[in-house]
């Protein structure tokens, strides 16, 4: 793909992703409050935050180039985790994935002045179920802290999961195959 585009995201993990693509791209973060509205259902959380970060680039003054934003959330019992607060909510969380499926919603959202236009992945993951010694040994290796939902299914994390039914990608923080597709139809107009 021969298109070049922005990036608005601090992530490694999202530069790392988008590479795979071939697509040519610089980065840069944004300073988005990410805040969820009472009531507000997790896939539209995490849709409008994406939609939120890319805008926000093309307010920013990023406006030659499409403004790629995406957002990550683990969803269990209809409730949206971002990343943990401390270790205590990093412990309750882990006991509540513990030997259960949850999704990850990984929301791409890509800008212009123009348009907005957004794709929503969800995939299903299975934990096995967890002592407290693991989760214990797993916060101190330092890996949980920037992560939503508290793991990498990349890293360390990846020992806990039994399954996954979706994009293991969308997990990591970028669809492949969906944010090819998203920006072809976003160049289509
Ligand atoms: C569940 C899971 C999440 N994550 C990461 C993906 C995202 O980077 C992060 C979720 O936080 P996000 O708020 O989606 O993204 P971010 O703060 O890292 O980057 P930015 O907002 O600047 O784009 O958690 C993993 O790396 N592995 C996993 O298995």
């Amino acid at each position: 793909m021969q298109t070049a585009i922005y990036l608005a995201s601090a992530s490694p993990r999202r530069k790392e992703l988008l590479s795979q693509l071939g697509v040519e791209f610089s980065q840069f973060s944004v300073d988005a409050d990410e805040s969820q509205f009472p009531n507000e259902a997790p896939r539209d959380y995490v849709e409008r935050l994406a939609k939120l970060k890319a805008q926000s680039g093309v307010a920013m003054g990023y406006t030659d180039r499409p403004v790629l934003g995406s957002d990550t959330v683990v969803v269990i019992d209809d409730t949206a985790l971002g990343k943990p607060l401390d270790q205590a909510d990093f412990t309750a969380t882990m006991k509540r994935l513990s030997g259960r499926t949850h999704q990850v919603m990984t929301a791409v959202a890509i800008a212009d002045s123009e348009q907005v236009k957004s794709c929503l992945v969800v995939t299903d993951v299975t934990f096995k179920p967890l002592s407290d010694a693991e989760i214990d040994a797993y916060w101190h290796s330092g890996e949980p802290q920037d992560k939503a939902g508290g793991y990498g299914i990349q890293g360390l994390g990846g020992r806990f999961v039994s399954h996954l039914s979706g994009s293991y990608f969308a997990v990591v923080g970028l669809p492949l195959y969906e944010t090819e597709q998203l920006l072809n139809e976003f160049l289509r107009g």
